[in-house]
C-alpha cells in the first residue's frame, strides 16, 4: 500500500465518551468522527440533538480531539449552522458533514504552528500541542536537556520527540555559574526563544519558582508561550531557588505555591501550554509532606507533576499512580536519584523522564581532552579524529537549506565543503 490510510474512529456510546481521552490520544488515530444520533440513544435523549448533555458531549469531545491534534466530525447533524454556533466557543474549527470522503486529511483539520511557518505554506501542529499528545500516550518520552540552540539541532537529529531547557545548563551556559537563583525571568525566556526557534520539536522549560509571586508567575507563563516553549516547571522554592539537588533548600508555604499554579493556569492563552508543577519538598519537609504538596499543587491545576529528589524506586514508584496527572522524572546527575534506565522509569508508569545536564557534562569532557591534546602535543592529528567534521557541522547548522534560501531570495550563495 503506498496511499497512506487515515484511521477515523465513531464515537456513538456514553463509553466512548467517558474514555474519550485516551481514545483522542492513541497514536494512529486521525480523525474522531461523533456518530450523534446512537450517541443521544444511548445517552437516554434519543434523537435530542439541542440537548444540554449532547452539547456538553460535543465539547468534550471536540476540546479532546483539539488537545490531542486530531480531526473531529460530527455526524448525523441535521442543522449544522446551530451546531457551529454552539460549539464554536471552544475555538476549534471543525468539519460538520455527512460524507467521510469530503475529509481529505487529519492535517488540514490542524490548528496553525505556534509562530511560524512551513516552507511548502502547509499548516503545521503547534509544539504545545504535541507535547500534550506525547505525554497523553502510556508510554515514556525521554526529553535531553540543553542550554543552547546548537544543543538543540543535535538532539533533533538524533530523533528524540522532546527536549529540556535545563535551568542550571542555562545558569553554566550564559554566565559560567551554578543553578543558584542568578538569572532572571527575561534572560531565562530569552534562551528558550532561542532553543525553541531551534527545537523543531516540543520544548519544556525550566521556569524556576516563577519568579515572584503569582502576579509575577502569570507574567512569566505568557513570556514563556510567547517565547515558542510547550511546557514549563515552576517549583515551591523560596527565593533565592537553588539546584533541587543541593543542600540547604528553603520552601515557600505550599498555599503560595497552590495560587501561583493557579495563576499560571490562568495566565495561559493555548490551553495546551502545560503547567508542571515540582516540588522541592523532600528533603526540607520529608516524603510524605512532598506528595502532599504534590497533592494540593494537582488539585491547583497543575496538569504534569514532578517530586524533586526522591531518593528510591520505592519513593519514585508511588509518584505516576498517585494523582490522576502524568509524572516527570528528573535523571539529576547528582546521583541521589538512582539512575534507572529509560525503560525501568516507563515501567514506574513516568511519562515524561528530562536528562538535564548529560550533554553538558559530555561536552565539558569533550573541550577538555582537546585542549590537553592540543598542549600536550601541539598537534591536531589525534583531536581530527575525534570531533565532529567541519562540513558536518554545517550541516546540523542547517547551511544546505541556507544556500536554498540564499539562491531563492538573490543573495549570492555561500559555498563550502572540500574543493570549493
Ligand atoms: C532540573 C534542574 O532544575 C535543571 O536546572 O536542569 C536541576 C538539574 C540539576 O542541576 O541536576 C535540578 O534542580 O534538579
Amino acid at each position: 500500500m503506498n496511499k497512506p490510510l487515515m484511521l477515523t474512529v465513531m464515537i456513538e456510546s456514553e463509553e466512548g465518551l467517558a474514555n474519550i481521552e485516551e481514545i483522542a490520544a492513541t497514536e494512529g488515530v486521525d480523525v474522531i468522527s461523533v456518530g450523534t444520533s446512537d450517541l443521544t440513544g444511548s445517552m437516554g435523549v434519543n434523537g435530542d440533538f439541542s440537548h444540554p448533555r449532547v452539547t456538553e458531549a460535543w465539547q468534550k469531545i471536540a476540546a479532546a480531539a483539539k488537545r490531542h491534534g486530531k480531526g473531529l466530525r460530527l455526524g448525523g447533524v441535521k442543522k449544522p449552522d446551530s451546531v457551529l454556533i454552539r460549539t464554536n466557543s471552544i475555538g476549534w474549527n471543525f468539519v460538520v458533514e455527512r460524507k467521510y470522503s469530503t475529509l481529505k486529511s487529519a492535517k488540514d483539520l490542524r490548528p496553525p504552528l505556534h509562530g511560524g511557518s512551513r516552507a511548502d505554506g502547509g499548516e503545521m501542529e503547534r509544539a504545545t500541542t504535541r507535547l500534550r499528545s506525547i505525554v497523553a500516550r502510556s508510554k515514556l518520552t525521554m526529553a535531553p536537556g540543553v542550554a543552547d540552540a546548537m544543543a538543540a539541532r543535535v538532539v533533533a537529529k538524533e530523533g528524540y520527540e522532546a527536549l529540556y531547557m535545563t535551568g542550571s545548563g542555562t545558569a553554566a551556559v550564559r554566565i559560567g555559574l551554578p543553578d543558584v537563583g542568578l538569572l532572571t525571568m527575561t534572560e531565562m525566556v530569552d534562551n528558550a526563544e532561542r532553543i525553541a526557534d531551534a527545537a523543531e520539536i516540543p520544548l519544556i522549560a525550566d521556569a524556576d519558582t516563577g519568579y515572584g509571586n503569582p502576579l509575577n508567575v502569570m507574567r512569566t507563563v505568557r513570556a514563556y508561550e510567547r517565547a515558542g516553549v510547550a511546557a514549563i516547571h515552576i517549583e515551591d522554592q523560596e527565593w533565592p531557588k537553588r539546584c533541587g539537588h543541593f543542600a540547604g533548600k528553603a520552601l515557600i508555604p505550599a498555599e503560595e505555591m497552590e495560587n501561583k499554579i493557579k495563576a499560571a493556569v490562568d495566565a495561559r492563552h493555548d490551553s495546551d501550554f502545560m503547567i508542571i508543577a515540582r516540588t522541592d519538598a523532600y528533603s526540607v519537609e520529608g516524603y510524605d509532606a512532598a506528595l502532599e504538596r504534590a497533592a494540593r499543587y494537582v488539585e491547583a491545576g497543575a496538569d504534569v507533576i514532578f517530586v524533586e529528589e526522591l531518593r528510591t524506586v520505592e519513593q519514585l514508584a508511588q509518584v505516576p499512580q498517585r494523582f490522576g496527572v502524568p509524572a516527570l522524572y528528573n535523571m539529576g546527575g547528582s546521583g541521589k536519584t538512582p539512575f534507572l534506565t529509560a525503560a525501568e522509569i516507563e515501567a514506574l508508569g513516568f511519562r515524561l523522564v528530562i536528562y538535564p545536564n548529560f550533554i553538558m557534562r559530555a561536552a565539558i569532557a569533550a573541550m577538555q581532552n582537546v585542549l590537553r591534546e592540543l598542549k600536550s602535543t601541539g598537534s591536531l592529528e589525534e583531536v581530527l579524529k575525534n570531533i565532529s567534521g567541519y562540513d558536518e557541522r554545517h550541516e546540523l547548522l542547517k547551511l544546505p537549506e541556507m544556500i536554498e534560501l540564499q539562491r531563492k531570495y538573490g543573495i549570492s550563495a555561500v559555498r563550502y565543503g572540500k574543493g570549493s
